[in-house]
């Protein structure tokens, strides 16, 4: 239950209650908020809320409130008294005050009270971590245990973790409906991706804590590999954002790229079991055994209307990469903000033209100079179809998706993420969790008929 608002009345206070959630409904509906079972079942009748309950008062639920409280999944209690007409059950007011008291938990008695918890929960910056358990090689728990530790005593933050059968994609959807104010995605590549697709356009901010194993699009932002939780933590709470394009790959998103042919192969050689194993090394591993079994096919690629045909090993269409995404690299850099894709085609047709096409494009994402190399051909575009015989299958943002043909196009400046500074122009500084103006802040503000 973190993240919890407990609500309690005295018999003659209920209809306030009442009142009061229905008066501060947005800003309540982005919290959970727990209430004994005669008082919720009273609140759900008169306002529309999702509310979770425990005992009635008479049974114990104010103590099992008390309880939550002091395993610090309480972050405030509404509790409104009458001391001029109360019942002989009526909520353990002395009990609340004591333990709200120790674990420094802010409690209201009046309406007064509660309306200062309000304007402090309008202020507040609600997060949404969607965490994959199952992601990279260290102990998930523990992981989880270090994020809690850095980002709570900062922001008010609902966790989710995934499941086969509760998606990222899922959790995501559920967390932009509940009005976060920013999503943060833990886990390897597969899952930043799926939470990024469902945020595109939305205006809500994605921060990143890579668990992976290749980690791909956090180091291609610039988060530090070294200490990564706690340097992907620092940075969400430094509140940097970014405006990046991203990619629409058929009809997923795509933040990273899709690769064709050889990359794609490596990709499924390199399973489950292998990067628990090897961690990365499983890629290069998988990689060199590619390398012998790559046949060339044929490759029909279609911009703007123009249709070309080549022989190719490797295609690869890429939003943003880093230098480790060697196959992405040839024209300097994968720009990740300029409304274009990268394209590589690669066709060498030996092992040893292949490894020398792979020196020469790491070469060029370390120097940022496109590579000369006549097994390669770069080209950058807004949108692009690959067809090829026989079918190839694609791998997107370290997810194989099934086979071509693919359809790619760019869709310039979709996503915002908290990233590292850079001394691009599009860098916008200013924004912090202390100064933001949520969108929340600003509806209930509407609501209140102040603005
Ligand atoms: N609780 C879970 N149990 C098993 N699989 C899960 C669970 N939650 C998510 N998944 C699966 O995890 C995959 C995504 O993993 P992700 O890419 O985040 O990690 P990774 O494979 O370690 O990282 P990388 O892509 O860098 O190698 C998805 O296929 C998703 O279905």
């Amino acid at each position: 239950m973190t993240n919890t608002i407990a609500l309690l009345a005295y018999d003659s206070k209920k209809d306030n209650l009442v009142e009061f959630v229905k008066k501060h409904q947005v800003v309540l509906s982005r919290y959970k908020l727990v209430a004994p079972e005669d008082t919720a079942q009273y609140l759900l009748q008169e306002a529309v809320i999702e509310i979770n309950s425990v005992l009635p008062i008479s049974l114990g639920g104010d103590a099992q409130i008390a309880a939550e409280i002091a395993t610090g999944n309480i972050i405030a209690v509404i509790c409104l008294v009458d001391y001029l007409f109360s019942q002989s059950y009526e909520p353990d007011l002395k009990l609340l005050l004591r333990i709200c008291q120790v674990h420094n938990v802010p409690i209201a008695i009046n309406i007064a009270t509660a309306e200062i918890i309000i304007n402090s929960l309008i202020q507040a910056t609600v997060a949404h971590l969607i965490f994959n358990p199952v992601s990279g090689q260290g102990n998930a728990q523990q992981e989880l245990s270090l994020i809690k530790s850095l980002l709570e005593p900062h922001l008010h933050l609902h966790i989710h973790e995934t499941t086969i059968e509760q998606t990222a994609e899922e959790l995501t959807k559920e967390a932009i409906a509940k009005q976060a104010d920013l999503i943060i995605a833990s886990g390897g590549d597969g899952t930043v991706s799926a939470v990024a697709g469902e945020l595109v356009n939305t205006g809500i901010p994605l921060g990143i804590i890579p668990r992976g194993t290749a980690n791909a699009f956090g180091m291609a932002l610039g988060i530090p590999s070294i200490t990564p939780i706690r340097s992907a933590c620092d940075i969400i709470l430094a509140g940097k954002i970014r405006t990046i394009d991203v990619g629409q790959c058929n009809d997923r998103t795509m933040i990273l790229l899709a690769g064709v042919g050889y990359e794609a192969e490596t990709i499924e050689r390199a399973d489950r079991e292998a990067k628990n194993r090897w961690g990365v090394l499983a890629y290069v591993m998988a990689g060199w055994q590619q390398l012998n079994e790559q046949q060339l096919f044929d490759v029909e690629i279609e911009i703007d209307g123009v249709t070309k045909t080549f022989e190719a090993g490797a295609i690869t269409i890429a939003n943003a990469a880093p230098p480790t995404s060697v196959l992405a690299q040839g024209l300097g850099e994968v720009i990740m903000n300029d409304g274009l894709l990268e394209v590589m085609i690669i066709t060498s047709n030996s092992r040893l033209q292949a490894v020398n096409t792979v020196v020469r494009m790491f070469g060029s994402a370390i120097f940022k100079t496109p590579a000369q190399d006549q097994d390669t051909i770069g080209l950058r575009t807004k949108q692009v179809k690959v067809s090829t015989d026989p079918p190839q299958k694609v791998v997107l943002d370290g997810e194989i998706i099934g086979t071509t043909p693919v359809e790619i196009k760019c869709i310039p400046d979709g996503l915002i993420v908290l990233a590292p500074p850079t001394n691009e122009i599009e860098e916008k500084s200013a924004w912090s969790f202390l100064s933001l103006p949520t969108r929340v802040k600003n509806q209930a503000l509407q609501n209140d008929g102040i603005i």
